[in-house]
């Protein structure tokens, strides 16, 4: 990694502001905030229990990953038109490009739209056009990843593979997400075999509130390019140093951590211990509109909180582009710019 000049506390949020980025973990209905939601509801006809945007934000307090998982259900389900994913990804994509998000590669959820009798091609169709439009109008990159909810069965999840390879070039890969303890990786090894036939990118969720178990047979059986959070890998040392030898990134995401309990405060979290021992660890907002930030807020506050440098700033950037499904080109030309931010910060 190269070395970088030190910079003054006072102006390391700005640098983290500006300095272009990736984000490779964002569930898409987790952007979505509850101004939009008290828009869509009215406009589809659906009722939602609370009373008012500031109602429905004082219930955003979340003890783990489940107590956030049951209102996160219940706010997707004002989603029923192609419009209204075209609107939520265009308004996440927009929040992007002002903190110099350069690329992102955007989670979603099939199967709580499909057994609401969403279709397929409604919730695929729109979030794709939002990403297409992000390339032409703000020039954002922005591709797809479907995600199997893991608290569903196997026979579930292939079905939902099925109804998507009519779509099969307007998503990148597949990613495993939903309530982790209980549902181990192991349980969708013949879906993730398949999807690698097909030739997508696969990532999934493990070690979150997981046991470090879960990351090693998402890498082993699943075979994952990535791990998603991957956060309580640093209990077993001897995982932490496969991660390091084989180069697998961790899209680490430090307000969910915080707001899902999975550490006491942010001055607690482990990601200077995931840098320092070589992991390419990356920043990332998880469901921003539910845990209060987009990435600039994960990045400023975690630095504040835990004192991390700009040399820390320029190795998470870095590795959010080497972490990427990006082609090498692209991946080159943003590298390129990140350099440039560096070289010409005052
Ligand atoms: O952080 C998460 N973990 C698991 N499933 C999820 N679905 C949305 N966010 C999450
Ligand atoms: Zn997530």
């Amino acid at each position: 990694m190269r070395k970088v000049k030190p910079v003054a506390a006072d102006r390391l949020p700005e640098l983290l502001r500006r300095m272009p980025k990736a984000e490779l973990h964002i569930h898409i209905e987790g952007s979505l905030e509850p101004e939009l939601i008290f828009a869509l509801a009215p406009r589809n006809g659906v009722k939602i229990p609370y009373a008012s945007v500031e109602d429905l934000r004082r219930a955003y307090a979340f003890t783990n990953l489940q107590s956030f998982l049951d209102i996160y259900y219940a706010g997707a389900s004002v989603l029923l038109k192609e419009q209204d994913f075209y609107d939520m990804a265009r308004a996440y994509l927009l929040k992007a490009a002002q903190d110099n998000v350069v690329h992102a590669e955007l989670f979603f959820d099939p199967q709580t739209h499909t057994a609401r009798g969403v279709s397929m091609e409604t919730v695929i169709h729109g979030l794709h056009r939002a990403c297409a439009d992000a390339q032409a109008e703000l020039g954002i990159s922005a591709s797809l990843i479907l995600c199997f909810l893991r608290h569903l069965s196997e026979e579930d999840a292939f079905e939902t593979l099925e109804q998507a390879l009519p779509y099969r070039d307007k998503f990148i890969g597949v990613g495993l997400d939903s309530s982790e303890v209980g549902n181990p990786p192991e349980k969708f090894a013949r879906v993730f075999a398949r999807c690698r036939e097909l030739g997508l990118h696969r990532v999934a969720h493990a070690g979150e509130e997981g046991p470090p178990a879960y990351v090693w047979t998402a890498l082993d059986l699943l075979k994952v390019e990535r791990i998603d959070h991957g956060v309580q890998s640093g209990r077993d040392a001897a995982l932490m140093q496969r991660l390091a030898a084989d180069r697998i990134p961790l899209t680490v995401c430090p307000l969910s951590n915080l707001k899902l309990c999975v550490f006491p405060d942010l001055a607690s979290h482990n990601l200077r211990q995931l840098l320092d021992a070589g992991l390419v660890a990356t920043v990332n907002s998880d469901d921003p509109a539910y845990f209060g930030g987009y990435m600039n807020e994960n990045f400023t506050q975690t630095f504040a909180a835990t004192g991390l440098s700009s040399q820390h700033a320029y190795t998470l950037a870095r590795n959010s582009f080497a972490a990427s499904f990006i082609d090498a080109a692209t991946r080159q030309r943003l590298i390129g710019r990140l350099d440039e931010t560096f070289d010409t910060f005052q």
